[in-house]
């Protein structure tokens, strides 16, 4: 495979990672969740370190799965090209039989910003890149919904929901989620309280390619390839939603900080 553009690397990256997950999740089955979430993981890593490491030899990676070591790895902060990864988001939903809400994040980060990114919902069989970014709904549905974590979602958003009078539907994988905004199952993503530059940067990378608002809750920037790549929060909506969810936020933060 020699593949000059990186928006098609990336998804063809992530797709063929995704049709090996698929592969792994058939063979080895459900019956013990915590080995299929290892090999997934490991698996999927493998894959794309080694992909990477022969079509683009000169970038640097930063993956979930990588040794705390190679993330820690200073050379990745001088670097102008980074491929931040994660080889299998939504692990816990992987494990589930009958789940589709997983997904696997391939972006590039260049000089300060994502530049390209492809996430993988291989149970969904599809792939939504930064080379054909999905066009936006026209106009937000009334209600709205917002996706949250089935497991952890924050406290939050339930008061933020119903004061504003949406909806929130819970997905798994940040990917997932963000996914389901770009193409219309939702109209927000809003998570807060941990997560980390891998479980978004693919996404984020696809949504503003398409034109979706994505930021922090308090509505700055998203920055990533930082030495700490925790990045605990973020609101990904359609553009129009975007100013009523950020007050919303900034109202409910305000009397309850
Ligand atoms: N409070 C938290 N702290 C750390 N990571 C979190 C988190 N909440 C969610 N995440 C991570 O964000 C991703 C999406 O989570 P969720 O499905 O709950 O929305 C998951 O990635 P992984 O599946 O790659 O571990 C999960 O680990
Ligand atoms: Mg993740």
């Amino acid at each position: 495979m020699t593949i000059r553009d990186d928006h098609s690397l990336a998804g063809q990256l992530a797709t063929e990672a995704g049709e090996r997950l698929v592969e792994l999740r058939a063979r080895l089955g459900f019956a013990d969740a915590r080995a299929l979430k290892d090999a997934g993981d490991q698996a999927s890593h493998r894959f794309l370190m080694d992909a990477l490491a022969r079509l683009r030899p000169d970038d640097a990676v930063l993956s979930e799965e990588a040794t705390r070591e190679e993330r820690m790895d200073p050379r990745r902060l001088s670097a102008e090209r980074v491929w931040i990864v994660d080889p299998l988001d939504g692990t816990r939903e992987f494990s589930e039989q009958g789940r589709t809400d997983w997904a696997v994040h391939v972006a590039l980060w260049e000089r300060g910003s994502l530049t390209a990114g492809a996430v993988a919902l291989p149970a969904q069989v599809r792939t939504l890149t930064t080379a054909a970014p999905p066009e936006l709904p026209e106009k937000v549905r009334e209600p709205f919904r917002i996706a949250v974590s089935r497991t952890r979602p924050p406290e939050f958003v339930r008061e933020l929901a119903a004061r504003l009078g949406g909806e929130l539907v819970p997905i798994g994988s940040a990917g997932a989620k963000i996914a389901a905004v770009l193409t219309g199952e939702v109209e927000a993503y809003v998570h807060a309280g941990g997560q980390y530059e891998w479980d978004s940067a693919a996404p984020v990378a696809v949504a503003v390619a398409a034109g979706a608002h994505a930021s922090r809750i308090d509505g700055s920037p998203l920055t990533y390839n930082q030495g700490d790549p925790s990045l605990p929060d973020i609101l990904v909506s359609l553009p129009d939603l975007a100013p009523t969810l950020l007050a919303g936020i900034r109202d409910l933060h305000r009397q309850t900080p």
